[in-house]
């Protein structure tokens, strides 16, 4: 039986493995790469943050999510298959490595997220607001 993600170690262990997937996909590999020109030194520290704050409830992040992704999508239009692309690596994975609540909680609020995002992208086409 796989554990639960419990603590920061296991959160960090997740983020790590994920980002591998990512930053070598060609589908949305390109949006942190050359897009975004992610700083990796940063970027990872501050995406455990996000995650402990969601799953381990530590308070951690600061951050603007959802003007991040849409002030990316000015850059680069985001659509719903970049989306379905990351879930797929998200519960890849989760799946291969934990099981639970935490677990569970860390695919839902993956998909809260997406959904959420991608309803600010439509409006935005609309109304032409950042956030
Ligand atoms: C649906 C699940 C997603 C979640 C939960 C998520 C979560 C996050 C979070 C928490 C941040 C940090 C935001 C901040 O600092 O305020 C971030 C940054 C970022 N996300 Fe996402 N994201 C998702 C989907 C995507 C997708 C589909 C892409 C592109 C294909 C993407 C590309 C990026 C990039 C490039 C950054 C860094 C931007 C920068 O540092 O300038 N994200 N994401």
């Amino acid at each position: 039986m796989k554990k639960d993600i419990s603590n920061s170690e296991d959160v960090e262990f997740l983020v790590n493995q994920f980002y591998d997937l990512v930053v070598n996909d060609e589908l949305i590999g390109p949006f942190f790469n050359n897009v975004a020109n992610v700083n990796w030194d940063e970027h990872l520290p501050h995406m455990v943050q996000f995650w402990e704050t969601v799953l381990l409830g530590k308070a951690t992040f600061e951050g603007w999510p959802m003007r991040t992704h849409l002030v990316l999508n000015k850059k680069a239009s985001l659509k719903e298959e970049h989306f379905e692309r990351w879930i797929e690596y998200w519960y890849k994975v989760l799946d291969e490595n934990f099981e639970g609540p935490v677990a569970l909680e860390a695919k839902n609020r993956a998909k809260i997220m997406r959904d959420l995002i991608l309803f600010k992208i439509e409006q935005q086409k609309t109304q032409n607001i950042i956030q």
